[in-house]
């Protein structure tokens, strides 16, 4: 009942203090009762994840993590979009030191969030695929509004999800549904989603969701934080682990499959298919 009273109180826009207006791309408020921090993406028009806004996301987590808030809601400030996932523009014929940076700032920022100490979920209000859906797996727990995809769709591009986009992935589906789904490059209906366990639960809105993902942070009000936190990070240590021993490799991995021919003219028309589903519109 106290961990409902507290998540409405955050849902229904009780006190809150704006922590940071430092970041150009994201914001952090926390709330005064309750401590939770809500994390909003605001990249228009979809959330790219470009180098500036996994920046911005690592320094956000960062300051969650400093100031001692009970909880992480990660969000978006679009209607429709979670994030669209990585930023194609990041990729498609790329200046390499650039796209060095922008691959070692996604390494940065993953192992940041689903190695966060405090209790993390993420209220998925719009499309999630892709780098969409390593943010929303990487955390604790996942509520999402209807009528949107979520999914590891990078077969349907041409590209591998590296070991560590699975390993998100594992640690919400059962090996076989995440292997099928990864081969396929699958992207769930909300409501497949939640058949297959890949989202906790639906909402009928952002308020709702982010609502519900408070609730699920407030189950943690009377456990001991660090003993929470440490079992927490046994859990995920080897998948952390595996990428922090493998980082320069995987790294060079992706500069060598980027700078392939084959898949720069594969993300040329995807790109262009991109466009001109807009134009039809
Ligand atoms: C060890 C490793 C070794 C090797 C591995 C090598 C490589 C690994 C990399 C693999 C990882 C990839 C992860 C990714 O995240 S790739 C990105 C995948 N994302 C997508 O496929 C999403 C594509 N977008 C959409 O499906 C739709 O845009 C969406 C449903 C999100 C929204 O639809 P809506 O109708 O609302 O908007 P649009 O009109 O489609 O889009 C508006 C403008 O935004 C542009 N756009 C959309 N998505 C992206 C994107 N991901 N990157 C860049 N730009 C994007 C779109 O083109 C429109 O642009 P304009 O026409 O307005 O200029």
């Amino acid at each position: 009942m106290l961990h409902t009273n507290l998540s409405r109180l955050l849902a229904s826009g009780g006190p809150k203090r704006l922590i940071s207006t430092v970041n150009k791309l994201t914001t952090v408020e926390v709330n005064d009762k309750t401590g939770i921090a809500i994390l909003t993406m605001n990249r228009p028009p979809v959330n790219g994840l470009n180098l500036e806004l996994l920046q911005d996301l690592k320094s956000s987590i960062d300051e969650i993590e400093g100031n001692k808030s009970r909880g992480l809601i990660l969000t978006s400030s679009s209607p429709t979009i979670f994030s669209a996932g990585l930023d194609i523009l990041e990729m498609y014929k790329p200046d390499m030191d650039r796209c060095r940076a922008f691959w070692s700032q996604l390494q940065e920022t993953w192992l940041a969030l689903y190695g966060s100490s405090v209790p993390t979920a993420a209220a998925i209000n719009g499309h999630s695929p892709a780098g969409g859906c390593l943010l929303a797996t990487s955390c604790e727990y996942r509520v999402m509004v209807p009528k949107f995809t979520i999914g590891l769709n990078e077969t349907q591009l041409g590209m591998i999800a590296p070991q560590w986009f699975m390993s998100a992935f594992l640690s919400v589906l059962p090996q076989r549904e995440a292997e099928r789904a990864l081969n396929q490059g699958r992207m769930f209906t909300t409501e497949e989603a939640l058949r297959v366990g890949l989202i906790d639960e639906t909402a009928n809105s952002k308020e709702e969701a982010i609502e519900k993902c408070a609730a699920f942070i407030g189950t943690f009000a009377k456990v001991n934080p660090l003993a929470r936190s440490l079992t927490k990070q046994q859990f995920r240590a080897a998948d952390l682990q595996q990428l922090k021993n493998g980082r320069k490799e995987d790294l060079e991995k992706f500069l060598f499959t980027v700078s392939q021919p084959a898949l720069q003219k594969g993300l040329g028309i995807y790109l262009e298919g991109l466009k001109k589903k807009v134009k039809k519109q």
